[in-house]
């Protein structure tokens, strides 16, 4: 039972449907509130949206779509989660919705059981007690809505693609998922596609029977069994052989796969998570990337964006990964000086958060003060004006031989020299100054 008489907004036209909802609910002990239509229910919100923990909403309704209900309400203060009732072939509205801030969706028809578990799991406490934990990928409002995404994300069985650039956080983002999920006491497996040769990637991911091939003494378990209920997550997906794409197709579509040389099929009871840093949604099979397995993969997708453009994550996690390095080692470091953030900001971060991770260890190591300089961070940078001399040294390199020349030429004679040179007299002997080229009293002829 709820620990208190928790209130749900139900948006349904179909009285037989929403009839055994409301049932059901309210034998829960939900007080629930029934609109039959999208303007009905917006009019109705508006007017105890503050006091509703959640609101069911059928995508399809008789007058206005579940998604204009959704973006109407939306704009009310304090407005209550939704999660979304769809057919089967309306998950591509549905996903699109859980990415603008839907909790959660539901295909029809669905166990009530299943049912009353995700609606616990997505009214408003929950998610308030989500927010009491604070945020693990990061500070910027866009690592955020990444790690709200994985929280809605990880309530269902569906692939999910996981894209973004090298070194970006996305195995990261895929154990976050993991770990949110009902899947989290079972085994997440994680496999490098890129990382082992294209010959090998069948039985390593399916396994093989003994005797399939020569040297297969034993019969070998692959990572997809060994992934066992929870969640097997492939990396660099985009560099799987085409072979074995066709066979990766059959898996997601049957549920099932045959080890190497196995004639019996094997049930998948992992979920697949994905990750590629290519764009592999290019048309006409540019990416060598076959395009139905693509949009198998990426029912449910989500992007990490480069570091360069969430700049308030740089420093959060220059502080984490300082913390990490200085508690495996014995040297005494304070923090990074403001010039070395300022160069952390400035930079491009090509390698995204593994350069930034990099690049702090390596700054422990070679600092010699108790702050962490730009040269720590940034050594290249250091060689390079090293070898190469700013401008003004140039110049004034220049003008010191050119005015050499012209006292040599002059024989020393100010005035001359000052004559050869375009300039004035004062200007002369100020530059020699400078350039300490004064040598006893001045001489005016
Ligand atoms: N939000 C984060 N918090 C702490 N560490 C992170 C975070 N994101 C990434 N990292 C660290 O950065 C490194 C790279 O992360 P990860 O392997 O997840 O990136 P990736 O996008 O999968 O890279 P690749 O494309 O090379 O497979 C790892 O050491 C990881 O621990």
């Amino acid at each position: 039972m709820l620990p208190e008489r928790a209130r749900i907004g139900l948006i349904e036209d179909d009285p037989v449907m929403g009839g055994s909802i409301l049932q059901r609910l309210e034998l829960e002990g939900w007080h629930v509130t029934w609109w039959h239509s999208g303007g009905e229910a917006i009019n109705g919100i508006s007017a105890v949206s503050g006091a509703l923990d959640l609101i069911v909403c059928d995508v399809r309704l008789p007058d206005i779509s579940g998604e204009l209900v959704f973006n109407a309400v939306a704009k009310i203060p304090n407005a209550p989660p939704f999660m979304f009732v769809t057919g089967f072939g309306e998950v591509d509205q549905a996903v699109r919705l859980m990415r603008a801030g839907a909790v959660d969706f539901m295909t029809k028809p669905f166990a009530m059981d299943e049912f009353l578990r995700r609606i616990e799991a997505g009214r408003r406490t929950t998610n308030a007690e989500l927010r009491l934990k604070g945020y693990f990928l990061g500070e910027s409002r866009a690592i955020q809505s990444v790690e709200d995404l994985l929280h809605r994300y990880a309530r269902h069985d569906m692939p999910v693609l996981i894209t973004g650039e090298t070194g970006a956080g996305k195995e990261v983002a895929a154990r976050l998922l993991h770990q949110i999920s009902p899947r989290s006491s079972e085994p997440f497996v994680s496999v490098n596609c890129a990382a082992i040769p294209a010959e090998l990637l069948e039985s390593e991911i399916f396994g093989h029977e003994k005797g399939a091939f020569t040297g297969a003494q034993r019969r070998h378990l692959g990572y997809a069994e060994r992934a066992g209920k929870g969640t097997l997550f492939l990396d660099e997906i985009g560099d799987m052989p085409l072979s074995l794409q066709a066979k990766m197709l059959r898996l997601i579509e049957e549920g099932s796969f045959h080890r190497v040389g196995g004639e019996a099929p094997v049930a998948l009871g992992a979920r697949i998570v994905t990750a590629t840093h290519r764009d592999l949604a290019v048309r006409g099979g540019a990416t060598g990337f076959r395009e139905d397995l693509y949009f198998r993969l990426a029912v449910l997708p989500v992007t990490i964006p480069p570091l360069r453009e969430r700049l308030e994550d740089i420093a959060w996690l220059l502080d984490r990964f300082l913390e990490n390095a200085v508690s495996r080692s014995d040297v005494r470091i304070r923090g990074f000086s403001a010039l070395a953030e300022e160069a952390a900001l400035a930079h491009p971060w090509p390698g995204n958060v593994r350069e930034l991770r990099n690049r702090v260890e390596r700054a422990v190591a070679l600092s010699t003060s108790e702050w962490i300089m730009p040269c720590d961070l940034f050594p290249e940078h250091a060689a390079v004006s090293a070898s190469f001399a700013p401008l003004a040294d140039v110049r004034d390199a220049a003008e010191r031989r050119q005015i050499e020349r012209a006292l040599e030429q002059t024989g020393g004679q100010i005035a001359k020299a000052a004559g050869l040179l375009a300039i004035s007299r004062t200007t002369l002997w100020e530059k020699m100054t400078r350039f300490g080229l004064v040598e006893g009293p001045r001489s005016e002829s």
